[in-house]
């Protein structure tokens, strides 16, 4: 039997959310928020030639020399005439260059008498000043739409005097587990119980990539499970993403309840781990139901909620495609794809060596945390020898 592939459930998904309204809102509050449209630069940074020192502006080609010092300029303030020959004015650090002015002598390297400076060295032009415009120029772009704005972007958009942005909306998305056999953290295990890890690492997941993230708990039971569903709050979210209950076993009821009471959209992919997973297309939602196996859900999670995810922000396609090469052999045959986590290293022959880890087991996160991406084996393949041609994909890290 073969699988739905992960690039048509990919495009499947992407057919089905839709980029989020944009909102306006106040500088302060855009840390973490994507831009729903480019920004320009409104002006030019420096908006003037400015010292970078304190010292004396004074014409570069009349040193080395003597001047007279005519006034002083600080930040904030314009110094009103051009400067005339042999003259000085006292500047500094962030002031003006006064009109004429060719150089900013420290005062470190000057000599000052009463009001007058002795400059005995020759002085490059430029020496000292920032450039006008040397970091922005007016209208020039500085961000795309798409943008993710991280602190730095913060700074830049403040620096060229921007107040407020246009940002997508935050998409909202429900976070529930299923399984009779989970506790919460913090409480104490019973028999063959297991704590819940996938509620709290795709909650810090989606509100790190810019969710806003509710959670919620399905109980191990068919009607429960379609209750759940059938929620008209459900309707409030951009996403649903369940984990667990979406394989074969006689308590896995979200697969038919997608194909009996929704659009199911896919049950099962050409993806290992990871190919218990299913979507469904509830009213105006999408639920992506992933493995309960924490790892199998992960990798769900950066191959087909990510990029969802990505598209509800107006964001690019957020994972990279690399060619490898495989140093260790991979010892067994692989039936679906399989996405084997390995550590990439770049060679000078433009392509990665791929390590894989050492533990590839679908309840494991913990390898994720040493694996910079994922190695694909095509499905069907034997095991490979060491040296072995791979494409993969960067594991992203953050957004
Ligand atoms: N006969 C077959 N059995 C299984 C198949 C198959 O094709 N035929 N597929 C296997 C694969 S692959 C996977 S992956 C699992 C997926 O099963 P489910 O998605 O139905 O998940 P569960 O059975 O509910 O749980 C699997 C596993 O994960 C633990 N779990 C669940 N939720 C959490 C959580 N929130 N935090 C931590 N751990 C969780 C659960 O206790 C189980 O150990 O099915 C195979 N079986
Ligand atoms: O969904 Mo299962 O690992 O294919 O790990």
């Amino acid at each position: 039997m073969s699988y739905l592939s992960v690039s048509d459930a990919q495009t499947l998904l992407q057919s089905r959310v839709f980029t989020l309204p944009a909102e306006a809102i106040p500088l302060r509050q855009a840390l973490g928020r994507t831009l729903a449209a480019p920004v320009l630069a409104g002006t030019d940074v420096p908006p003037f030639a400015r010292a970078a020192m304190d010292g004396y502006a004074v014409r570069a080609d009349e040193c080395p020399g003597t001047f007279t010092v005519v006034g002083q300029v600080r930040a904030g303030t314009v110094w009103p005439t051009p400067l005339e020959k042999g003259q000085a004015v006292r500047i500094l650090t962030g002031a003006p260059v006064p009109v004429g002015a060719t150089a900013v002598v420290e005062q470190e390297r000057v000599i000052r008498q009463d009001n007058t400076v002795q400059i005995e060295r020759a002085i490059r032009p430029g020496w000292n000043i920032m450039e006008k415009g040397h970091e922005y120029r007016q209208g020039q772009p500085l961000f795309e739409a798409g943008h993710h704005l991280d602190a730095l972007s913060i700074g830049q958009l403040a620096a060229v005097g921007v107040a407020t942005v246009s940002v997508r909306q935050r998409p909202r998305i429900l976070v529930a587990t299923s399984g009779d056999e989970l506790v919460a953290p913090g409480a104490p295990l019973g028999p063959g119980q297991v704590y819940d890890t996938n509620g709290p690492l795709f909650e810090a997941l989606l509100t790190h990539w810019g969710a806003m993230v509710d959670r919620a708990v399905i109980p191990d039971d068919s009607d429960q499970v379609a209750q759940f569903f059938h929620d008209p709050k459900l309707q409030h979210y951009s996403l649903v993403l369940t984990t667990g209950g979406a394989s074969v076993g006689d308590y896995d009821f979200i697969p038919q309840i997608f194909a009996r009471d929704f659009e199911r959209l896919f049950w099962r992919l050409d993806m290992h781990p990871g190919k218990a997973v299913a979507a469904a297309q509830i009213g105006t939602t999408v639920a992506i139901a992933l493995s309960g196996n924490p790892g199998a859900a992960l990798i769900g999670f950066y191959l087909l909620v990510l990029p969802a995810l990505a598209q509800l922000l107006g964001r690019p396609f957020p994972l990279t495609a690399v060619e490898g090469v495989l140093t260790t052999p991979y010892p067994k045959p692989t039936r679906e794809t399989r996405f084997l986590k390995v550590r990439l290293l770049p060679t000078d022959q433009g392509f990665y060596a791929m390590t894989p880890l050492e533990d590839q087991s679908s309840d494991a996160i913990r390898s994720f945390r040493e694996a910079d991406g994922l190695a694909v084996i095509p499905h069907g393949a034997p095991p490979q020898p060491a040296g072995t041609r791979l494409s993969g994909w960067l594991l992203p890290t953050g957004p």
